[in-house]
C-alpha cells in the first residue's frame, strides 16, 4: 500500500522555558493510501496537536513529516490542494448563509465540487438559504464537513466529526465517509465515540499524554488485552485463579487471555462443588476496556492483566482442586 502520511519523532511544544509543555512526545505514524485511520485518546492526549503538524498548520519542534511524499509546510502549494480539512469548531462566519459560505469557501479550492453536491452528499439541501450562526449545532457541524469536501481531496483531516450530531446524522456521516473511503479517499480522523472508531477505522491509534499507547487493527489491538470473568466470591476455598483479585466487595475478578478455558474449568469446578456463582459475568476484551485501561494507568502503558488494580487484594485460591488458569 502506497503511503500517504509518514511521521516520524513529531514533537510538539506549547510555552517556553518553565512553562514549556511538551503536548506531543516523538511519536511516529504511517497511514497508507485509502485507510481510515483513528486517533483515539483522553481529553487533552495530544491529538489535534498531532493533527495541527499533519495538517501543516503548525511546524513540529523535532521530527519528519511527509504527504504524498511531500513536507506539508515547504511544499504547501502542491500538498494543499489534495487536503480537505474539518477542524474541531468550524470558525465560519455567523452572518453568511450556507450557500454563501459554501461559495466562499470554493473560492479557494483548486478544483471544487458544486456546492449543490456538498449539500446533498451532507444532507442540508433545505437549509442552504439559513444563515449559519441560526443552524444548530449538528447542522453548523455538517456544513463545516462539507466545506472540507469541496475540494475533492484525496486526504481528509477530520477532528471530531460528528460532535453534536444526533444518532441519525452521526450514522448519516458515517455512510458518507464509508463512501468516500470505498472512492479511495485516505482520511485520519479523531473522535471520542469508540463504536465510531469501531464502525469506520481500518486502523486505530490510542494516544496518551503526549504518547501512542497502542496501536494497530481493532483486532489486533483488542487481542493484547485480557478478557475478565467476574462473581461473587462464594464463601469457601476458590481453586487456583492465575490473576485474579478479590476486592473489599468479596467480587472476584480474573484476568485471562483464555476466556473459555478458563470458563470452562471454572464452571466444572462449581458443579463439582454444587457452588452457584453469584453475579457470573464474562466479558471479552473491548475496545472500551483497552481505552479505559490506558486512560486509568498514569504512564498510558496499562495494565496486561487486573493484577495492578488499585484496592484489590489476591484471592484466596488455595485448594486442592484443578488449578484454573494454569498452564494446560
Ligand atoms: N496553544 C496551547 N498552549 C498551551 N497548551 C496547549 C495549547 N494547545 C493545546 N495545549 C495543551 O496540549 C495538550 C494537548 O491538547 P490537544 O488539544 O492536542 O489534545 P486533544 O487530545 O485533542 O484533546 P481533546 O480530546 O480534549 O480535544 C493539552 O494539555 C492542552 O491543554
Amino acid at each position: 500500500m502506497n503511503a500517504v502520511i509518514t511521521a516520524r519523532g513529531l514533537r510538539r511544544i506549547y510555552g517556553h522555558g518553565k512553562d514549556a509543555f511538551e503536548a506531543v512526545k516523538g511519536i511516529d505514524l504511517d497511514v497508507g493510501e485509502g485507510e481510515v485511520f483513528a486517533l483515539l485518546g483522553t481529553n487533552g492526549a495530544g491529538k489535534t496537536s498531532t493533527l495541527d503538524l499533519l495538517e501543516g498548520l503548525a511546524a513540529p519542534d523535532s521530527g519528519d513529516i511527509e504527504i504524498f511524499g511531500l513536507d506539508p509546510r515547504r511544499d504547501r502549494k502542491k500538498v494543499r490542494p489534495q487536503v480537505g480539512i474539518m477542524l474541531q469548531s468550524g470558525g465560519l462566519p455567523a452572518d453568511l448563509t450556507v450557500s454563501e459560505t459554501l461559495e466562499m469557501w470554493r473560492g479557494t479550492c483548486t478544483n471544487p465540487t458544486t456546492a449543490d453536491d456538498v449539500l446533498t452528499r451532507v444532507d442540508l439541501t433545505d437549509r442552504a438559504h439559513v444563515r449559519v450562526g441560526s443552524l444548530s449545532g449538528g447542522e453548523q457541524r455538517r456544513v463545516d464537513l462539507a466545506c472540507a469536501l469541496l475540494g475533492q481531496p484525496r486526504l481528509l483531516f477530520l477532528d471530531e466529526p460528528t460532535t453534536g450530531l444526533d444518532p441519525e446524522s452521526r450514522r448519516g456521516t458515517w455512510q458518507l465517509l464509508a463512501d468516500l473511503k470505498a472512492s479511495g479517499v485516505t482520511m485520519v480522523l479523531t473522535t471520542h465515540y469508540l463504536d465510531e472508531a469501531e464502525a469506520l477505522a481500518d486502523r486505530i491509534a490510542i494516544m496518551h499524554k503526549g504518547e501512542i499507547a497502542r496501536h494497530g487493527t481493532l483486532r489486533e489491538i483488542v487481542d493484547e488485552h485480557p478478557a475478565t470473568i467476574a462473581f461473587e466470591h462464594p464463601g469457601l476455598r476458590l481453586p487456583t485463579l492465575d490473576g485474579a483479585q478479590v476486592d473489599a466487595r468479596s467480587r472476584v475478578t480474573v484476568a485471562t487471555h483464555t476466556l473459555q478455558d478458563h470458563l470452562l474449568a471454572l464452571l466444572d469446578w462449581a458443579r463439582e462443588h454444587r457452588v452457584t456463582l453469584t453475579g457470573l459475568e464474562a466479558r471479552a476484551a473491548s475496545l472500551e476496556s483497552v481505552f479505559l485501561d490506558i486512560a486509568g494507568s498514569p504512564d498510558g502503558a496499562g495494565s496486561s492483566g487486573i493484577g495492578d488494580t488499585p484496592g484489590t487484594e489476591t484471592a484466596d485460591t488455595t485448594t486442592t482442586a484443578t488449578p484454573i488458569g494454569a498452564a494446560r
